[in-house]
């Protein structure tokens, strides 16, 4: 697949300068198209639209969005007091994933070098974040093989942690397809994620575009399906990693974490060092998105719920760092649920 979420595109643009170019996941998989993204307005929309969603590809959005900002800013004769509100805008488009304030960070100290530094670091971070996700899944490969002692591995993954949404490779899928590449995936069960189907929807795009054998199950199946013993393990992405261990990831995840634990078999954390807060000590202080209620009480545009019944729409849960066997980026594997912390030098594989 060749497919990218998200990247700059050099000759693009209103005025020939590039612009910043996402393949619209909102309309995936029935539709393939891509967005040009060269306002703030129209950057922030597409991020709380999910339109470009996923920690890494996030990290790469503000990052980029940073230059977008610029250049809008250049057009219409914004003062550094106004760049500056419209890049925080940017910074805060969503509140769980770090990787979104993370980008920004990487690039804003650069302005005062200009318009070529910013770019050129922003599209380090890109690079950056795709050799991190091959390196990861290389070493949650490894330690995945050893752990369970099999050859061939059956799989569960929740929400979409694939090159949809990093800037190349995956996180979570990352790993499926580096054991694919090994001749070692079996099976992947597939949680369709509810309420926005990025498992149904995305993950499973990508696993059939890759000939990877699959099927989606209703969320709702995930943890039968583990103590069925239908699978060796589940591998999921994050959107912040506590110090401590505790992940942060799509809603739902908890309950595959508690599947795991009952059935002992490993829930393995895939995720780049930039998904990594070492600032949160656990993940209390973590913010929860919550999103619309209508995405919970509506399907495909019709109500699904009765007129006076809201919806209840945390995006993301916590999962505690002792029922998380393994957090490997591309630093190297911590085993949380054995005691080990992410303040521990990571590059020393527990
Ligand atoms: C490599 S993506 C890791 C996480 O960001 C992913 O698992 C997830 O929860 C995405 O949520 P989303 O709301 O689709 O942005």
């Amino acid at each position: 697949m060749t497919e990218r979420a998200i990247e700059w595109v050099h000759d693009g643009g209103r005025d020939g300068r590039g612009v910043l170019r996402i393949l619209d996941q909102t309309v995936l998989p029935l539709t393939t198209t891509y967005l040009d993204l060269d306002t703030v307005d129209g950057l922030v929309e597409a991020i709380d639209a999910l339109a470009v969603r996923g920690a890494p590809a996030l990290g790469v959005a503000g990052a980029l969005g940073v230059v977008v900002a610029l250049d809008e800013g250049e057009r219409s004769g914004w003062d550094a007091a106004r760049l500056d509100r419209e890049i925080d805008r940017v910074r805060h488009a969503r509140p769980t994933a770090v990787n979104l304030a993370w980008g920004v960070d990487q690039v804003r100290g650069l302005l005062p070098q200009g318009r070529e530094a910013v770019l050129r670091a922003g599209l380090e971070v890109a690079a950056a974040d795709e050799a991190a996700n091959r390196e990861l899944s290389r070493l949650a490969a490894d330690w995945l093989l050893a752990r369970t002692g099999r050859d061939r591995l059956r799989v569960l993954t929740h929400c979409n942690a694939g090159l949809l949404a990093t800037s190349g490779w995956g996180t979570a899928l990352g790993v499926v397809r580096e054991l694919h590449e090994r001749g070692a995936v079996e099976f992947v069960y597939a949680d369709e994620t509810r309420p926005l189907l990025q498992g149904a929807r995305l993950t499973a795009w990508e696993l059939a575009a890759e000939g990877i054998p699959h099927a989606v199950q209703v969320d709702g199946a995930a943890a039968s399906t583990i103590l069925r013993g239908l699978v060796d393990c589940a591998v999921v992405g994050a959107d912040r990693i506590a110090a401590n261990g505790d992940v942060a990831n799509k809603i739902g995840t908890l309950g595959v974490a508690l599947a795991c634990h009952e059935a002992g078999i490993p829930l393995l954390v895939a995720a780049p060092w930039s998904t990594v807060d070492l600032a949160m000590a656990d993940g209390s202080g973590i913010e929860i998105e919550e999103r619309s209620g209508a995405e919970v009480t509506t399907w495909a545009g019709i109500r699904t719920t009765p007129e006076a019944t809201p919806g209840f729409n945390p995006a993301f849960d916590v999962t505690p760092a002792r029922f998380v066997a393994a957090v490997v980026t591309e630093r190297g594997v911590v085993e949380p649920s054995a005691g080990h912390t992410l303040a521990e030098d990571p590059s020393v594989p527990a």
